[in-house]
């Protein structure tokens, strides 16, 4: 049976000049998890209008499983504007009030989570209290063995130093990008060697770091995994890390090597900088 992988928390479109496409961090990952041979699932929250019902339609499309996705009565879809650098690099402006933020602890969610064999989170775009709620107590649901993937998008300011150490505490395996690693290590008091501190002092079986075009870094217990970024042309690095973080996991799972699941995350992440949106449909990396 394929490896339940599951991607809770934001389930939004971005808004691009051009039109909209669909993403949030877990359901992109959810998404590249279900492209690359694991049963993927998003667990998030959209609203009562024709955004939500074609976000539903479009997961479907995709592949992906949405059945434990909710439907709020008052608040709308989420929806994120996003403006490109003339590099492909994004500024986000994250429309908050949205149902996404407002995300249910239900039964529905106990058996998604009961499931899963992967869960990835990364809800630090929430301002509101429930989801992040919700989201701890899916993690508790978890079953024993299933990698919990902590994805910190530190891209807002509204993060307090003791909102990321608590999601710290209940993950097992850290994402970070370079701008947010300085700021994660300050905000839990780890110098030296941060990397290594931050796995040490939180128990993490993996911290991956995302250094752009110039590659990724893997920590380990047994030490460090570099792996050179792979040439090509940006058109949007919205996502990215999404599908790293994907490749990276799904190939854990589903039995690779830490190498090879970390070239294949070097490669999509790639692949997906050369597509405009978070989840292009073909698979030719
Ligand atoms: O933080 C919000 C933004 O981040 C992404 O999930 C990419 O990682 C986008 O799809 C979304 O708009």
């Amino acid at each position: 049976m394929a490896p339940r992988v599951v991607g809770i928390g934001e389930l939004l479109w971005d808004i691009y000049p051009g039109g909209r496409r669909l993403g949030g961090a877990p359901a992109n990952f959810a998404y590249h998890a279900s492209r690359l041979g694991c049963a993927g699932a998003v667990v998030s929250r959209v609203g009562d209008d024709p955004l939500g019902r074609e976000a539903l339609r479009r997961l479907s499309d995709l592949g992906v499983e949405s059945g434990a996705v909710q439907v709020d009565p008052r608040l709308p879809t989420g929806t994120v504007t996003v403006t490109l650098d003339p590099h492909g690099h994004p500024t986000y402006a994250i429309h908050p009030d949205v149902a996404w933020d407002a995300l249910e602890w239900t039964p529905a969610l106990a058996e998604a989570a009961a499931g899963a064999s992967a869960i990835c989170f990364g809800t630090l775009a929430s301002r509101g209290p429930r989801t992040l709620e919700t989201v701890r107590r899916f993690l508790e649901a978890a079953p024993p063995g299933c990698l919990r993937i902590f994805d910190v998008n530190l891209r807002q300011d509204y993060h307090t130093p003791e909102r990321v150490r608590a999601f710290l505490k209940c993950c097992d395996v850290l994402k970070l990008n370079e701008d947010e690693l300085p700021q994660v290590a300050d905000m839990c008091g780890a110098g030296g060697d941060p990397l290594e501190e931050l796995r040490r002092r939180y128990g993490l079986k993996l911290v991956a770091l995302t250094l752009g075009s110039r590659g990724s870094v893997l920590q380990t217990a047994e030490g460090r995994l570099e792996e050179p970024g792979a040439p090509v042309e940006v058109v949007d690095t919205v996502g990215a890390g999404d599908a790293f973080t994907a490749a990276l996991v799904s190939g854990l799972v589903q039995g690779q090597d830490l190498p090879t699941a970390h070239r294949r995350a070097a490669r999509l992440s790639a692949y997906v900088c050369t597509q405009e949106g978070a989840m292009p449909e073909t698979r030719d990396y």
